[in-house]
């Protein structure tokens, strides 16, 4: 019987591939369901009136993270009332129906997409939905992993199914060696740079190569968190031994009475070799420099010791008239050396770079260093769990030494929705994903880095190329 070589998400399609209606898109099999508190509470309200269950209760973990403040005062007594109605709406909704939540006050509270790989909670192989975006973080584990509307999440919580298109499969495929200052972070800035923010509509990604391989689970995590911002469904990469590595004795990680089992399906879910991919992009590692970005959309990026295009460098009118407008926004020059431009703030956090690994290259370049005069910089780790870790190992003080405010999880100044955020004109560096206008405040405006480079430009007061320090 000759079998037909599949790709990974193929090979997780078809096992999690329950009916399909004439003339309908397929219903998926959800083995893992995520929430926070902003985009549940018309889900649960819906399946309250229509008098449904939630129908796994197991398969469902939440947190509070997107109004939540960071200053500890401010979490006792939450300032926004919108934020303190999502957050007690969500407390109500999880009591009622006997979910499992990280609250603010408990030691697993964090950021969604950073608390869940810290618990073992998704494993390779799993469908995992979440109303985020950002689910696509999941990915990094070999899981297909993606943001859904509130809508799919009330059919999620009843059905445990999720009707769904197939999607294309792309390769990115990233050989070769990534310069020791380069880092996850750089390599999802410069894939989104070649290939758009469009350039992986209606496709899942799968990352593969050299320099995937090499990267750590965090950083993997990194990556597939962005694979939403170059427009993918989905980012996936291949578990290996770093995967199990990492899953292997935490809360909802396989027993060891199944860890074996589970492990040989998860060798099973790789690509197959020969399998066909929609579209293949390809990427040197070496090429990768310490990346900026410099407009409102991530792909409006370059490399730190670049300057700031015009017009006139795109080759499209969209472009020419997007980078016009970007300039706009963002008071910059084209022609101003990277390096040339000043901030105001600096922002090391989100659920693209809040993790120990993060923290830990930030403070090799904050330490030692002050923050420079007119600079307000915050770091916000992505859970109590990495806050912990990271000050056992001083971190928290090489930061307040350096003048940087050390602050309580959650999402923080990635959006504005509670209480961090810029005022308009403000300027700055920040390891989050999106630099839309106003996503960090109205009128704010947002330079996507990786954290070394965060930290290096906290205490310059400009960017800096960091392989020059
Ligand atoms: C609030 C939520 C729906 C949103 C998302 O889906 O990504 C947020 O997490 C974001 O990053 O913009
Ligand atoms: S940290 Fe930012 S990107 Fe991540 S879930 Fe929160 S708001 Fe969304």
């Amino acid at each position: 019987m000759s079998t037909q070589p599949k790709t990974m998400y193929e090979k997780i399609w078809d096992s999690h591939f329950v009916h399909q209606e004439e003339g309908q898109a397929p219903l998926l099999y959800v083995d893992r369901h995520l929430m926070h508190e902003v985009t549940s509470p018309q889900a649960f309200e819906g399946l309250k009136l229509s008098g449904r269950p939630v129908r796994n209760k197991h398969s469902i973990l939440a947190t509070l993270d997107h109004c939540v403040p960071t200053k500890m005062l401010d979490r006792i007594n939450l300032p926004d009332p919108i934020g303190a109605k999502q957050v007690a709406t969500m407390i109500q909704n999880c009591k009622e129906n006997d979910l499992e939540l990280y609250e603010m006050d408990s030691q697993n509270n964090g950021i969604i997409h950073v608390v869940v790989p810290e618990h073992g909670f998704v494993h390779p192989g799993m469908v995992t939905v979440c109303g985020d975006s950002h689910t696509a973080t999941h990915g990094a584990f070999g899981a297909l992993a993606f943001g859904i509307g509130t809508s799919e999440v009330e059919h999620v919580m009843a059905t445990q199914t999720l009707p769904q298109m197939k999607s294309k499969t792309m390769l990115v495929k990233v050989d070769g060696e990534l310069s020791p200052l380069s880092t996850a972070k750089d390599i999802a800035l410069a894939i989104i740079g070649k290939i758009g923010t469009a350039g992986g509509n209606g496709h899942v990604i799968e990352f593969g190569g050299e320099a995937i391989r090499a990267l750590s689970m965090e950083g993997r995590m990194t990556l597939c968190n962005m694979a939403i911002e170059g427009g993918a469904r989905a980012g996936l990469v291949a578990p290996d031994e770093k995967t199990y590595a990492f899953l292997e004795g935490k809360e909802y990680a396989p027993s060891a009475e199944y860890w074996d089992d589970a492990v040989a399906y998860w060798k099973s879910l790789p690509s197959d070799d020969g399998a066909v991919f929609d579209t293949v992009v390809e990427l040197d590692a070496a090429e990768i420099a310490p990346q900026v970005t410099w407009g409102t959309s991530p792909e409006q990026v370059v490399a730190v010791n670049a300057s700031v295009p015009a017009p006139a460098d795109f080759d499209t009118a969209g472009k020419a008239n997007a980078c016009q407008s970007a300039l706009d926004y963002m008071g910059l020059e084209a022609g101003t050396p990277m390096t040339d431009v000043k901030v105001d703030y600096v922002f090391l956090g989100s659920c693209t770079n809040s993790r120990l690994e993060d923290f830990r290259a930030a403070a090799a370049v904050a330490k030692g260093t002050k923050v420079a005069d007119g600079v307000t910089a915050i770091a916000v780790p992505g859970s109590y769990q990495v806050k912990k870790d990271a000050e056992a190992e001083g971190i928290d003080k090489i930061f307040m030494d350096a003048g940087w405010e050390w602050r309580e999880p959650g999402c923080s100044m990635c959006l504005a929705m509670n209480g961090d955020q810029l005022k308009p004109g403000e300027r700055c560096a920040s390891t989050s994903n999106r630099n839309f206008e106003g996503r960090q405040g109205k009128g704010g405006r947002t330079h996507l880095v990786s954290p070394a480079m965060a930290a290096a430009t906290a205490a310059a007061g400009h960017f800096v190329d960091i392989r020059t320090l």
